[in-house]
């Protein structure tokens, strides 16, 4: 089985990533790239990455009305990425329409509650609840639309896999024990998101920033 660690390869520059990606790729199940790969190296960056021959997660977390979502997946269908997000607060109709433009074998995931916010971050925008309530509820939504799963933090994953058996759960906000947060608010170690039922971990900076981020990989990696 190939392993459930996806690294995250926030960085603009290509060769950066590529580097970064030869250096782990034995260690890791896949490669996550974001807005700042994707907004400085476009689709030929990601087909570039994708040459490496490691599954591609496109995580540019769309968010608009249904149609300029649909369009923007049907202009990144050719890239086929293994998993591409949305998120759930664009709605039923948005994650329905999502899902009938990605290509068969791309899972749809959306984002419930960003890793990076807690329950006061949530006040603040006006939504009051714990991320727990937010997360369950989100999740039934993206489960009801019929895409593949969402992304949570490990706080949250048991929950959600409880009630949502087949779904498909991506779990960032993951650090190892000694780890720095950054602005990361609901952590979990990797080991622990596992435990409570993710289908992949998404791990960045612990790997990219780390003075050797092939030993950061095969370190995270042994304690799964
Ligand atoms: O709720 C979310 C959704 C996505 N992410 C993404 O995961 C990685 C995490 O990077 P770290 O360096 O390990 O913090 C990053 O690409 C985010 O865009 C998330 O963190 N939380």
């Amino acid at each position: 089985m190939s392993s459930r660690l996806y690294v995250a390869l926030d960085t603009p520059d290509l060769a950066r990533a590529r580097s970064i990606a030869h250096r782990v790729h034995n260690h890791v199940g896949g490669i996550k790239l974001g807005l700042e790969f994707f907004m400085a190296n476009g689709r030929a960056g990601v087909r570039e990455m994708a040459e490496i021959g490691l599954p591609i997660f496109l995580d540019l977390k769309f968010h608009d009305i249904p149609n300029t979502v649909a369009k923007a997946i049907q202009a990144l269908r050719p890239l086929e990425p293994a998993i591409l997000t949305i998120h759930a607060a664009g709605g039923r109709a948005m994650m329905e329409d999502a899902k009938a433009a990605a290509p068969t074998g791309t899972k749809v995931v959306a984002v419930t509650v960003l890793t990076s916010l807690d329950g006061s971050d949530l006040g603040s925008i006006g939504l009051s609840g714990d991320p727990h309530e937010h997360v369950e509820r989100l999740a039934d939504l993206a489960r009801s639309a019929g895409i593949d799963g969402i992304v949570c933090s490990g706080a949250e994953v048991k929950a959600a896999h409880r009630a949502w058996p087949q779904g498909f759960f991506v779990v960032p906000g993951v650090r190892p024990a000694d780890g720095a947060a950054g602005d990361q608010k609901r952590v979990v170690t990797p080991r622990a998101a596992l435990d409570a039922g993710a289908s992949i971990l998404v791990v960045g900076r612990p790997i990219t920033q780390a003075e050797d981020p092939d030993q950061a990989a095969r370190a995270i990696e042994a304690t799964l």
